[in-house]
């Protein structure tokens, strides 16, 4: 398949989804709430390394309707900038995100592979949103995301992952997921080195398994 097929069938499927919890998760809103709780213990565990990121901005990218931003996010950092690509989950953010949506800074909409960020981050977060891109579009993401990171700044991944070595790619919204070594050698591409990592407990035993890794530059 053609790159822009690539792209241009997943936003097509995404521009088709209602702008919701259960629609950003693909019908599985019910694991939203076992998802956060491993998000917000990660990203505590992260925040309490002996070195931690500062807590001023993150960025949260692939954000949907910014429901990591809105439980994760915003209750440990000053402003949350957000990249999206879907204009319909952009304009439902700010609404679903409430009382707290006047710590929102930047609403970008574009897709991560043409993202080139304009802020520097103390954490950048990507929740199931990295099956979206090519791997050469991914490895030149992750770097743009390693040089955008403030001092002890961490990239977070938190991602379906086969149990197979082999990558699996579902039709019905254009994505991959990519076996275990393949994503280690895409950072590793991107001179970035895994910190820590999680595999989050509590999902159903029908879906992907799903890991959480923190990433800092191999250069820091
Ligand atoms: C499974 S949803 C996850 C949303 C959010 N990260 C969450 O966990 O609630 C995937 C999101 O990625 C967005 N997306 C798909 N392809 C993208 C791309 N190339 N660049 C940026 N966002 C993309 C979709 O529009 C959708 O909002």
């Amino acid at each position: 398949m053609t790159e822009s097929l690539f792209y241009s069938r997943a936003a097509k499927y995404w521009a088709n989804v209602p702008a919701t919890v259960d629609g950003v998760l693909g019908g599985f809103g019910h694991i939203s709430q076992t998802d956060i709780e491993g998000s917000k213990a990660f990203l505590d565990a992260v925040l309490s390394f002996e070195n931690p990121p500062d807590t001023k901005l993150a960025l949260d990218c692939g954000a949907g309707i910014g429901r990591v931003t809105k439980y994760v996010l915003l209750p440990r950092f000053e402003k949350v900038d957000l990249v999206e690509q879907d204009e319909k989950f952009l304009k439902t953010a700010k609404e679903f995100i409430g009382k707290d949506n006047e710590k929102l800074g930047t609403l970008y909409q574009n897709g991560l592979q043409n993202f080139k960020p304009v802020n520097t981050y103390d954490v950048i977060w990507c929740q199931w949103v990295t099956g979206h891109l090519k791997d050469y579009d991914l490895i030149d993401f992750f770097e743009r995301c390693r040089m955008s990171l403030n001092k002890n700044g961490v990239l977070v991944v938190k991602e379906n992952i086969t149990t197979s070595k082999e990558l699996d790619y579902d039709e019905t919204d254009s994505s991959v997921t990519r076996p275990l070594e393949l994503l280690q050698t895409l950072f590793s591409e991107a001179r970035l080195k895994i910190v820590k990592t999680d595999i989050q407990e509590g999902f159903p035993t029908e879906i992907y398994p799903v890991h959480s890794f923190a990433l800092i530059s191999m250069d820091q």
